[in-house]
């Protein structure tokens, strides 16, 4: 009898669709919303996207309620970074909006991530999932030593941030592919490791420092990755997010 892969392979596609979070970095609703609507036909598969400070900034809330209205899980990147209270209102107010994954800065301290935590479970079953973002992708070894003036090394520092947001009862950290291995094996119950920095081979590095590519990634134990330009600014923004999905399932594969 022959038997038939297809089913597997489609299972496989989705799992590994569901990973790649295409980062939305847009001046504004025109852009994106022509941007996304290159996914109309593909079988109501829409992208895990990130809707952060530009867009958010230029569309406001309501967009962002549409975009989830619409069926696309959304990550609200605001990376909140301000006193307890502060911080524990905006949560607040971005629960009600409905998305998946909220980050604020873990540099805030403990205090400040309990308090985002509290505010978000009070939204219930629906909460969005909170992300501590350590050292940015952008930051390399000297900015971190000799700029910001934080001793040790960067994965030093990503670690320590890691433990301190679990302990906070965080969901998960934003890292680079480069430390998410050993986030996993330092912290306990599938906490997340979101990493951008995502960059697949002969793409342009930009303003990124810690970089990997997607299949390197994921090796290393992303959860998610966090793609923007490389997608974003690719002649065939599709083809060259669906080359990243199949990445993804050849490294899984391996
Ligand atoms: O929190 C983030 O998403 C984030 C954290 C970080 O350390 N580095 C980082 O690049 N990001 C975001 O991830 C995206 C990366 O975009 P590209 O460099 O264009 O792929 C941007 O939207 C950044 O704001």
């Amino acid at each position: 009898m022959k038997i038939s892969k297809a089913p597997m392979e489609k299972e496989n596609q989705e799992t590994a669709r569901q990973r790649v979070i295409v980062a939305l970095d847009f001046p504004g609703k025109e852009p994106a919303e022509a941007f996304l609507e290159r996914w109309k036909d593909r079988e109501g598969a829409k992208p895990f996207v990130k809707v952060g400070m530009q867009l958010f900034y230029a569309t406001g809330p309501s967009w962002v309620v549409s975009l989830k209205e619409r069926g696309f899980p959304v990550f609200l990147d605001l990376k909140l970074h301000d006193i307890p209270n502060t911080v524990k209102g905006a949560v607040q107010s971005i629960s009600r909006l409905g998305v998946d994954l909220v980050t604020l800065h873990a540099g805030g301290g403990s205090r400040m991530m309990e308090s985002a935590r509290e505010a978000a479970e009070q939204a219930g079953e629906k909460r969005p999932r909170l992300l501590a973002v350590t050292q940015l992708t952008s930051t390399d070894q000297r900015m971190l030593n000799e700029e910001i003036g934080i001793p040790g090394t960067v994965k030093e520092s990503v670690l320590r941030y890691a433990r301190l947001a679990q302990a906070s009862g965080v969901d998960g950290v934003v890292c680079s592919g480069e430390e998410a291995g050993e986030i996993k094996q330092a912290t306990s119950g599938g906490f997340l490791t979101v990493t951008p920095g995502i960059r697949p081979k002969g793409a342009a590095v930009g303003d990124q420092k810690r970089v990997m590519t997607p299949a390197q990634a994921i090796a290393n134990g992303a959860d998610y990755l966090v793609v923007g330009r490389p997608v974003t600014q690719a002649p065939d923004p599709v083809s060259a997010y669906q080359a990243i999905i199949q990445e993804i399932i050849e490294a899984e594969v391996e």
